[in-house]
């Protein structure tokens, strides 16, 4: 109930077609009791009372009657859908926008899969019920109301007759809700896993491939689909098992019926039309008794579904912007770490990170895998925050800025590249739609893009395809810097952005960085110690925390991990007495 009183809020920007709705629907009941007392008419007034004359009138209006319930479906209809599908859009529209505002952690523990299906079959949910359940409803409770109304004068005792049934059919009905409720959640939380099986098999089908995991993806698919059907079945069954006993009851009502008001006939305390107009209302009444089931699911469906889809819209994001948030136009980019430390859960992945970077300077960060490395250029643009300590940007707390300045003065380039499927100027130049092409072949100058970018048969115009299809894991690397580039923030930061390059490229493309007019303060993840040594300071990273940090000259000198690492990586082409000459004395 408390899912269909939020859900109010969005209904009642649409209240024209709300009430305008529910007034047809009324009218569509009334409409369509005319023709059950119309034959009453023509048996007793016509048929029985040898008025021929009114034949005519009855006829007419029987037409009429029938035309105007056929236009009153059409307007009722129109009014729903438009209600309905009104909702739907804004509803999607606030889950959207919503999505966009939460925070990484929110999309580490939600699956991809699942999130679509709250987009498309819960949202259909929800819709349904104001297309299709508030007609339903409202039908089922002015059908009982008026055709009692209309009925009760005539013969109470055939009214209560007519009803008899109708406590043990909105029984079963009821009890069919029941029993059903809890399989139709199961088939929507079975619907999200098959999404989420679907979506992973299709995102990661090139692995799948690689390791020849076809027959095990469908296998696993195949087990999700009949747990699917499964569940759908035995909804299936329930269904199977209560329904004719309701169509039972339906058809008993009818026998009680023919049985009392044929005796009431013959005892001459109803005339026949009467009769007939007990029969004709029959369906009415025993429809919602039927329909209670069905109203009780889809009542208890959508507020399984709104509840879904609240649970999301009422997540706050872990991330927010302070009260009085601190805007900025442009940072000069100095960066310190005061202390900073970092817990996943339980897990601690920073400890007490110091260090301090000039506007313009290249901090370099080297470590292990899962040092800690991408964890702490995350706290940067406040992806997540510090479990302690600050991260400081132009002295100020990053987490006073005002999240969109402070992300706006950041541009990343991540690990795992993501290119959308669009033309590669657009990509390059996402979020800046209509960006000058001059700006976008500088930066891709600039990230060494362009040749290859230039000999495709479209250029910059190439649309590329899903997550950067078509293109090598260099090239996506290289486009995704210039992405980077082009944005000339005040702060960069390359986490691992030229694992796939080539050592010389690589080179050039840093000696570009460096030319530019407006440098960066620059954050380079990188393993190779090509990568580093111009760098300003050199942090080295081991399990969270700094162990090492300097120049390339002062960590050789330091003959600790990195002097390690450089001897490894170069052991080919410099041996130790020739490192102890340059670097050491
Ligand atoms: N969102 C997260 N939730 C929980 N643990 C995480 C999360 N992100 C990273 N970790 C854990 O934090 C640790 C550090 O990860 P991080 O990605 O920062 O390492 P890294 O040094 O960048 O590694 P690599 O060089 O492999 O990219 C790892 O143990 C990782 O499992």
């Amino acid at each position: 109930m408390r899912e269909l009183k939020k859900l109010w809020i969005y209904v009642k920007k649409y209240k024209l077609f709300f009430f305008g709705g529910l007034f047809f629907i009324i009218l569509n009941v009334i409409f369509s009791m005319i023709p059950g007392y119309l034959n009453r008419r023509i048996i007793d007034d016509v048929i029985n009372g040898q008025q021929m004359e009114l034949l005519f009138t009855f006829l007419v209006t029987y037409i009429a009657a029938n035309f105007l319930r056929a236009a009153a479906i059409m307007i009722q209809r129109f009014f729903t859908e438009s209600l309905s599908q009104n909702l739907l859009r804004d509803l999607k529209q606030d889950l959207y926008d919503h999505l966009q505002r939460l925070s990484f952690n929110f999309f580490n523990n939600n699956r991809t899969g699942e999130l679509m299906s709250r987009m498309t079959g819960d949202m259909e949910a929800v819709r349904m019920l104001f297309a299709d359940g508030m007609i339903q409803f409202t039908r089922a409770i002015f059908y009982i109301v008026f055709v009692m109304a209309v009925l009760i004068p005539e013969s109470l005792k055939l009214s209560l007759v007519s009803l008899a049934l109708s406590p043990l059919i909105g029984f079963f009905a009821y009890r069919l809700g029941v029993r059903i409720k809890p399989i139709f959640r199961q088939v929507r939380r079975q619907y999200s896993d098959l999404n989420s099986t679907v979506q992973e098999n299709i995102s990661g089908i090139r692995i799948v491939k690689a390791f020849h995991q076809q027959c095990y993806e469908m296998e696993k698919f195949d087990e999700e689909n009949n747990n699917y059907f499964t569940k759908n079945y035995n909804a299936a069954k329930i269904w199977s098992k209560y329904f004719p006993i309701m169509e039972f009851l339906g058809g008993m009502s009818t026998v009680l019926l023919l049985f009392y008001g044929g005796r009431l006939v013959i005892e001459g305390e109803i005339t026949l039309g009467i009769w007939m107009q007990f029969n004709s209302y029959l369906w009415m009444l025993i429809m919602p008794m039927r329909m209670i089931g069905h109203i009780v699911n889809m009542f208890s469906r959508t507020s399984a579904s709104a509840e879904r889809i609240f649970n999301i819209l009422e997540t706050e994001p872990e991330i927010k912007n302070k009260k009085k948030a601190v805007h900025i136009d442009r940072v000069k980019g100095e960066i310190e770490f005061k202390n900073v430390s970092l817990s996943y859960g339980d897990e601690d992945i920073l400890k007490n990170v110091s260090f301090h970077a000039e506007p313009g300077e290249t901090i370099a960060v080297m470590g292990a895998t899962g040092s800690g490395k991408s964890s702490l250029i995350n706290l940067i643009p406040r992806y997540y925050e510090p479990t302690d300590g600050q991260v400081l940007i132009d002295g100020i707390d990053n987490r006073d800025y005002d999240l969109r300045d402070l992300r706006s003065q950041v541009s990343i380039v991540m690990q795992d590249v993501f290119l959308f499927s669009e033309t590669i100027a657009s990509n390059i130049a996402y979020g800046q739609p209509g960006l000058d092409l001059e700006k976008i072949k500088r930066a891709a100058d600039i990230s060494s893009a362009r040749n290859f970018i230039e000999e495709m048969e479209s250029g910059f115009e190439e649309v590329i395809g899903e997550r950067g299809m078509g293109l090598s894991g260099g090239q996506k690397q290289r486009v995704s810097i210039a992405r980077a580039i082009v944005e000339e923030s005040p702060i960069l930061i390359l986490d691992d952005a030229t694992s796939a390059v080539d050592m010389e490229t690589e080179h050039q493309i840093q000696q570009a960085l460096e030319a530019m007019d407006q440098r960066s303060t620059l954050f380079l993840i990188a393993h190779r110690i090509s990568s580093v040594r111009n760098a300003d300071q050199i942090l080295i990273l081991d399990h969270g925390e700094i162990i090492e940090r300097g120049t390339h000259e002062e960590l050789i000198k330091n003959k600790g991990q990195y002097y390690t690492m450089f001897k490894e990586q170069y052991k080919e082409v410099i041996d130790e007495k020739e490192i102890e000459e340059r670097w050491v004395k």
